[in-house]
């Protein structure tokens, strides 16, 4: 039994219907030991003998044996073993690929072996040294000669150790010196016990060998045996294993690295989508906390507002959002600063009575229930100086000591002014000082009898209020409710209230509360109007949702961009490196090495797309605030670690599927076809 044995090869060509056949029965047995030239006219067919005998080539009819074992030619990854573990190439153009160095050249059938990373370093040195070419180890296969091109390829033929060395006319390109110098190389190779068949035209070529096999018109005509084979030792050899993800990614880095001024511009044009992407995100999240904050500050977001359900009224949020009224007249109103002037003009006052304030007291969650009153055009006196308060309510739950610049919430007795329109009327320089001091306000307002009476009193300041104002809220003054309702109660003005504060216990159940607040009836009738800061921010914070998700799909679109040039690209490498893709086919690697070799460059370029937008974005952040800063001291642009998180996912898929359709047809490229491109 010989190691190698055809048996009846047939193989024909089709061009349309019409059959040319190329081989006519081969039937041949090969040794270890040999070095066989296969002989024969141009065209005589074989190059196509050599495919067969590699596993590069499927479509035939016949059998191949090795060692005892039929190929199966319908087992595509039973191939890839056989020639990843059995095969080593040499070819006349030598297919050396342009983008590895010489080293990696010879590396890439040792990252199939199972020897370690040292291990492969040191054999592919040693193979090197072996072919004359370890001090050219790192230069570029186009900075080498012709012969020594060659002597790379006998290295990477023999890196993985095969017993089986196919060379296609491995000196056809080289001078008499190298052609000698190849020939003893493969002499030498036949020593070792390999099997070396070699295709020449050359009759001299074909001496150096043990034995010349002559093909004429698709078969063998004569087989001619020289000298003896080599004798073969059972020397163990090396192990062949799948070509590891982590190779395919490195040899992308390298082809990435190789093009990088092309992938640059890509990776360029890609970040700037994702940027953009980021940057409106971003702002989306920083307005959003800067309204949030705004409104907070000035009213605690704990408590709802809550007045009794009319249907006349347009709705209760538009009552509570209704400007102050000017007119003067007190009022017992929701807890906005608003609602009062707006209730006693527009509306008629409904009050809350004890039971229905019971009701909200009952709920879970709700901590305390707040009559809210407000008085509109109060006079304030002091020490001569009249100021004019537009909006005296009292201290509620809904009130937020965040307004209080200095001293401290109104107790009994006492009220809180704010600086810009009261205060600093009454002391212009040193407005503090009115801490403690007390002063004398009043209003005019309808009794229960319908008649039209001042209320007046005289309260000490307990503290100085100041907003940001940003929003173009009302000022904050404050007035303690023991205080307000017992001067109302002395001109007998009704005190009963028309909207109150509920505190919550906890933020997180402000919404549900609000909600339940709305649901409660008695007699099967709506009772109440809730109204939650939170809900108003929640509205707004949905419009500045809209406006940054539309932003950010308009940047999108750019993606939809980045997307198609990395396809073109991907297009464009694969048909640079069709050559490439049929040398690794040639060398073991399979159809899903193929594919993972393109996604892989892909990807490298999606990772490194996300990254330069996240610095730039990061870059733009701590820009823009730092512009702003002079508007406010909030940061406007807000880039989390969601964002960043969204914008790697984003740039994963896109080149991922940018990927998908290259890589796919790279991967089905027939193996000799690729070989033979240009
Ligand atoms: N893919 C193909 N499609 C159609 N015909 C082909 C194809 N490949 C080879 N042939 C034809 O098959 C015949 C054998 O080609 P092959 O390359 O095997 O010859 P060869 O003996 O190696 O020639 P040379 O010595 O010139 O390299 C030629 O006539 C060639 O035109």
């Amino acid at each position: 039994m010989s190691y190698l044995e055809l048996r009846d090869i047939h193989k024909s060509y089709y061009l349309g219907k019409e059959e040319f056949p190329v081989l006519k029965g081969i039937d041949l047995n090969f040794d270890l030991g040999e070095f066989v030239s296969i002989l024969g006219e141009s065209g005589g067919g074989k190059s196509t003998l050599m495919n067969i005998i590699g596993g590069l080539d499927r479509q035939f009819q016949g059998s191949v044996t090795v060692n005892g074992k039929r190929l199966d030619h319908n087992d595509e990854k039973a191939l890839d073993t056989y020639r990843r573990d059995t095969i080593g190439y040499i070819y006349q153009a030598y297919n050396l690929i342009s983008h590895l160095s010489v080293i990696d050249n010879v590396l890439i059938p040792l990252d199939m072996t199972t020897l370690n990373k040292s291990e492969r370093e040191a054999r592919a040195m040693q193979l090197l040294e072996r072919v004359g070419l370890k001090e050219q180890a790192h230069k570029y296969p186009n900075q080498l000669s012709g012969g020594q091109k060659q002597r790379v390829a006998i290295a990477r033929a023999l890196a993985s150790d095969p017993k089986v060395i196919i060379a296609d006319e491995p000196t056809g390109a080289l001078d008499a010196q190298n052609t000698q110098e190849v020939l003893q190389i493969l002499d030498d190779i036949a020593a070792e016990g390999r099997l070396v068949i070699a295709v020449t035209h050359s009759q001299s070529v074909a001496d150096a060998g043990t034995r010349i096999v002559h093909l004429e018109d698709g078969q063998i005509d004569k087989d001619t045996k020289l000298r003896d084979a080599y004798a073969t030792d059972e020397t163990p050899r090396l192990k062949s294993k799948l070509l590891p993800a982590s190779v395919s990614y490195k040899t992308a880095y390298k082809h990435f690295k190789y093009n990088f001024w092309r992938n640059s511009l890509i990776v360029l044009g890609t970040a700037i989508g994702l940027f953009a992407v980021m940057l409106f995100s971003g702002l989306g999240n920083g307005i959003k906390g800067y309204i949030n904050k705004q409104v907070n500050d000035m009213v605690n977001p704990q408590v709802v507002s809550v007045s009794r359900y009319q249907k006349t009224s347009k709705s209760a949020a538009a009552d509570a959002q209704a400007a102050p009224s000017s007119s003067g007249g007190a009022s017992q109103a929701g807890p906005s600063a608003a609602a009062g002037g707006a209730a006693t003009t527009s509306t008629k006052k409904v009050s809350l009575t004890d039971k229905q304030i019971n009701k909200l007291k009952n709920l879970k969650h709700v901590d305390q229930v707040d009559k809210v009153y407000s008085a509109s055009g109060v006079t304030a006196k002091y020490s001569g100086k009249t100021a004019t308060i537009s909006t005296l309510q009292n201290w509620n739950a809904s009130a937020t000591t965040n307004t209080i610049k200095y001293g401290h919430k109104p107790k009994a007795g006492e009220v809180l002014i704010d600086k810009k329109s009261v205060a600093k009327t009454f002391s212009k320089n040193d407005y503090k000082s009115l801490i403690g001091k007390t002063i004398t306000l009043s209003y005019k307002t309808l009794n229960k009898d319908n008649k039209m009476v001042t209320v007046k009193f005289k309260a000490k300041v307990a503290g100085i209020t100041s907003t940001s104002n940003s929003m173009g809220m009302a000022f904050d003054n404050y007035v303690n409710t023991k205080t307000l309702t017992s001067a109302m109660k002395a001109n007998n003005v009704d005190t009963t209230a028309s909207g109150v504060a509920v505190s919550v216990d906890k933020l997180d159940n402000v919404n549900a509360t609000t909600k339940k607040m709305n649901q409660l009836k008695m007699n099967g009738k709506r009772l109440f109007t809730a109204t939650s800061v939170s809900s108003i921010i929640g509205t707004v914070q949905t419009y500045v949702d809209l406006a940054t998700n539309i932003l950010a799909a308009i940047a999108a679109i750019s993606l939809v961009v980045s997307a198609l040039m990395i396809i073109v690209t991907m297009y464009m490498s694969v048909s640079a490196r069709t050559k490439e893709i049929g040398i690794l086919r040639a060398l073991g690697e399979s159809k899903k090495d193929i594919r993972r070799l393109f996604i892989s460059e892909s990807l490298i370029i999606g990772v490194l797309s996300a990254t330069l937008a996240t610095v730039v974005a990061i870059g733009g952040e701590l820009l823009t605030n730092h512009l702003l800063a002079s508007i406010a001291n909030f940061a406007f642009v807000q880039i989390t670690i969601g964002n960043v998180v969204t914008v790697f996912v984003i740039a994963l898929v896109i080149s991922l599927l940018a990927a998908m359709l290259p890589a796919r047809s790279a991967a089905k490229l027939n193996p000799i076809d690729a070989l033979s491109a240009d």
